[in-house]
């Protein structure tokens, strides 16, 4: 089932379009990257299919319903449908001089969430704050704080997370571990998660499909897969006797497509494995002369795309 399903979608403040014609599917239980450059809309498109923004065209449809624009919108905040999407956007609005747990219990309060009490440690334990409820939040680190943010997210037990630049600010220890929680929090409660970030290679450890947006557009929607693939690269490959070496791919590996160097070297790109092919050149007796893999950075794949979106007038 697809929970999130935009359809042209579009947000114009002062006149000018920021995001346009903008279209996205979320299925259940994707770890979805959402990448684009600062200022492409990520933040807005997030915004309005949590409902804090109302778009000025277009649709959103969350779990299979329309909500029709302004309808989920108005209940943000109340009722259950907004309860099934939990967000960290920007900064997670929190009281500095109450304890963690106050700051929970505010807002499962609000909510009128019945086993509040309960909810709330079970929330803080999640996200590894148990010990640290009683403490006053304007004591927090960083970490803490986005943390604590998730755990108010997480308080209406969602079924979809929209995560707005969850590693900003965060050290490499704060961020495997904020990766580390997302990951657990979506293979053990099944919760579909939206993810935008820059920090590329944290994605690349986490994310099941990916959304490139670029000025206001999505550019491309794709599974890990497709771009694993892509960003999968060929195989460089010299011998003693390049000729041969061809010969004897091109009979192994019908699937494979090679090219040969003016140098000698042999280029194979598409299905192949890189530890048969060696096996293959050392079964025919060729001396390896050359063999390396060439990967593409997956930052310089999604800068491309970033960059390749349709300009706005
Ligand atoms: N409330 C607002 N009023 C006017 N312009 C806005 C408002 N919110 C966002 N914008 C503009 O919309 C564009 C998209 O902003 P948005 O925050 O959605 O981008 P983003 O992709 O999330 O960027 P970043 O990665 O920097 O957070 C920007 O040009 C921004 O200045």
């Amino acid at each position: 089932m697809n929970v999130i399903e935009a359809c042209g979608l579009a947000k114009a403040y002062g006149g000018r379009r920021v995001v346009d014609d903008f279209a996205m599917t979320v299925a259940a239980g994707d770890i979805y990257g959402f990448v684009g450059k600062n200022g492409a809309g990520k933040s807005t498109v997030m915004k309005m299919i949590c409902g804090e923004v109302a778009p000025t065209a277009g649709e959103v449809a969350l779990f299979g319903v329309p909500t029709g624009i302004g309808s989920v919108q108005k209940t943000s905040g109340e009722g259950d449908q907004a309860r099934r999407i939990g967000v960290l956007i920007e900064q997670p609005g929190l009281l500095p001089n109450l304890t963690a747990y106050q700051n929970l219990q505010a807002k499962a309060l609000a909510w009128g969430i019945v086993d509040g009490p309960a909810r709330c440690e079970e929330v803080l334990r999640l996200v590894g704050l148990a010990g640290a409820g009683k403490q006053k939040v304007r004591g927090f680190s960083l970490g803490m704080r986005q943390r604590l943010g998730l755990a108010l997210a997480l308080l209406g037990s969602p079924d979809v997370l929209l995560l707005d630049e969850p590693f900003n600010g965060l050290d490499p220890e704060a961020t495997r571990a904020m990766r580390n929680l997302i990951v657990r929090l979506a293979q053990t409660f099944g919760i579909t998660v939206v993810i935008s970030s820059h920090v590329l290679d944290q994605l690349d450890r986490m994310a099941t499909r990916y959304g490139v947006i670029a000025n206001g557009r999505m550019v491309r929607e794709m599974s890990a897969e497709e771009v694993a693939a892509e960003c999968g690269g060929s195989l460089r490959v010299r011998t003693a006797d390049s000729p041969r070496a061809l010969a004897v791919l091109e009979e192994a590996y019908p699937a494979a497509a090679f090219r040969a160097e003016p140098g000698g070297t042999i280029v194979v790109s598409g299905d192949y494995n890189a530890e048969a092919v060696a096996r293959t050149l050392s079964g025919a007796g060729q001396v390896v002369l050359e063999f390396s893999q060439d990967h593409r950075d997956i930052e310089d794949y999604f800068v491309e795309l970033m960059e390749g979106g349709a300009t706005h007038v």
